[in-house]
């Protein structure tokens, strides 16, 4: 319980409105002469808009705060200071401002995203799981099993098997859809298709998101026939994860007393803790369901290689039943098996960190394919030299490695519209960065779009041309779509397969183009750009 909220209990019932007026004024006063005190006195003024209290400079950024930051640093340089509320942050739009923040390496200052946020810890996710974990060793613990999870060797053949099979249900959709005239709308359907996939590759359960949505868009009888029970499991768990994400600006900017107190914002707070136990206590049931499983099944039996399932046997004797596992899991320092608890939240990152990247990213890429004839024209000519005629065959990992163009094609539709245009660091002790010096616990952001508009780094940042990848050598970090460091995001081998792989499915066999081919983007910009709408028609190729 903060100050505030004791103070606010205690107060004496039979104060007149005088008196309450009195208390609120000087309430403010106050909160503003403090405020501006803390302004004032800052180490290092930079440049920046002028913060006012209570928003900060949030009015200065136009356009949501990706595209906000970015017409900032064209006004102010790549060094400037923003105020998130009463917060202060370091805007970095430079490769070698950023260098020392990525180092790869356990002795960084940089281990943490973010100081700690009184409403996360509220929310139960500030000490557990891996995304807002502030513990670095209970991080390091988590990262760790992550990691070996993710980057064991099966893992990534069974990435491109379900990138496979949810293409071919989705494909079968969309036809059926083209020849009913119904209107694809491709972000609608790519949110399904990464739901789907990141469930079953994180828990190994069948989820049923595209076929769901199918029926809900088709009027024909040839409906997909799914048990109700499967609609109810998998339409509750996705719904509730998604009201869990978009009930986070809640805890992360209203302070407690506005949380609690406040009509209408508390009653949103309380929904939001109910959810926030509904989703913890439904993903420990599947941890604990497939524990049991795996403890009945014999010595003889092949067990799956879900992460789930990796989670729970890392450093148990059932290693030995899964095929291609490497039983390098057991080192010393990690030797303990995870509990359920720890599973839970880890599984829980993975549905947040894994549910809608995806989808955004492919997207934004096929917008900017269906805008350049030339690109198009590039890309079919990379896939038929090595598919010629056979539109069908399966995709492996070696066609993977072999395309370069499609592979700069992502690239480039990351650096003019990133997924994720800024990144977090807090340093851990006293720092020099940009050429000042940093008391601990200063918030810096890393502001990739920046970087990857930047004309320093960047000829004609603005033109799409993936060519650029192709023939130039990279500038170190002038290209980040994963972010860096140990905080790097585990999934981004897998996901560069997945968005490869489905590139491939799409573009050898079929041509898309916009509804409207005049229209801008439709999208969202906050820490991460997120597609709102894309209406494509999809029909086969014509050459
Ligand atoms: C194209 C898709 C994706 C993009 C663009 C993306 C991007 C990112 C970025 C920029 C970060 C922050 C890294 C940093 O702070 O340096 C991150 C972290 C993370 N991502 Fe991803 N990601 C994608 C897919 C996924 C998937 C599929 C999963 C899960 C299977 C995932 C799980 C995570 C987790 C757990 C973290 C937190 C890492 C940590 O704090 O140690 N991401 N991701």
């Amino acid at each position: 319980m903060t100050l505030t909220s004791i103070i606010l209990t205690n107060l004496p019932i039979f104060w007149g409105i005088y008196d309450w007026l009195k208390f609120t004024l000087t309430c403010i006063i106050i909160y503003v002469v403090n405020f501006y005190f803390k302004y004032y006195t800052r180490v290092n003024p930079l440049p920046g808009p002028f913060p006012i209290p209570i928003i900060g400079t949030l009015y200065a950024l136009k356009g949501g705060i990706g595209n906000g930051l970015l017409l900032l640093q064209k006004q102010y340089g790549e060094i400037f200071e923003v105020w998130y509320l009463s917060n202060r942050r370091i805007i970095l739009g430079n490769v070698e401002y950023i260098d020392n923040l990525l180092t790869p390496s356990t002795k960084s200052k940089y281990l943490k995203r973010n100081v700690l946020n009184e409403g996360l810890k509220e929310l139960g996710i500030s000490f557990q799981g891996i995304i807002n974990n502030c513990d670095i060793n209970i991080w390091k613990y988590n990262r760790h099993f992550f990691n070996q999870a993710i980057l064991s060797p099966s893992f990534n053949n069974k990435s491109i098997e379900l990138t496979h099979k949810l293409w071919y249900d989705m494909e079968k959709y969309l036809n059926h859809l083209n020849d009913e005239n119904i209107m694809i709308d491709l972000s609608s359907w790519m949110h399904r298709y990464s739901t789907d996939m990141i469930v079953e590759i994180i828990t190994g359960r069948r989820s049923y998101s595209l076929p769901i949505y199918y029926n809900t868009l088709s009027k024909k009888e040839n409906k997909e026939e799914i048990p109700s029970v499967a609609i109810k499991e998998s339409e509750e768990l996705i719904h509730r994860l998604h009201y869990f994400l978009r009930n986070l600006p809640i805890f992360v900017f209203l302070p407690y007393w506005i949380r609690h107190y406040v009509p209408i914002i508390k009653d949103k707070t309380k929904d939001a803790l109910t959810n926030r136990d509904w989703l913890f206590q439904r993903i420990l049931t599947i941890v604990k369901e497939r524990r049991k499983e795996i403890e009945e099944i014999t010595d003889d039996k092949l067990l799956n290689n879900d992460m789930l399932t990796l989670l729970i046997i890392a450093n148990t004797q059932k290693v030995n039943n899964v095929k291609d596992h490497s039983s390098k899991l057991i080192e010393e320092k990690f030797s303990r098996p995870m509990t359920d608890q720890e599973i839970m939240s880890v599984i829980l990152d993975a549905f947040i960190g894994g549910s809608d990247t995806t989808s955004h990213f492919m997207c934004f890429i096929v917008y900017r394919i269906a805008k350049n004839i030339k690109v198009l024209k590039r890309l079919r000519q990379e896939l038929d030299s090595i598919y010629g005629q056979d539109r069908t065959r399966h995709v492996t990992s070696e066609d993977l490695i072999n395309l370069k163009y499609t592979e700069a094609i992502i690239k480039e539709t990351a650096r003019v519209l990133s997924v994720a245009p800024i990144i977090l660091r807090v340093n851990s002790e006293d720092d020099e960065v940009a050429g000042y010096k940093w008391p601990t616990n200063t918030a810096f952001t890393m502001h990739f779009a920046g970087i990857h508009h930047n004309e320093r780094y960047w000829k004609d940042p603005e033109e799409f041309n993936p060519d650029r990848f192709m023939y130039n050598e990279e500038i170190k970090n002038s290209l980040i779509i994963f972010g860096g460091g140990l905080r790097a995001c585990p999934a981004r081998k897998m996901s560069m397969v997945v968005l490869k792989c489905l590139m491939v499915l799409i573009y050898r066999k079929y041509d898309v183009e916009l509804i409207d081919k005049d229209a801008p983007l439709d999208y969202t910009s906050t820490i991460i750009n997120t597609c709102n709408k894309l209406p494509i028609k999809i029909k086969l190729r014509q050459d």
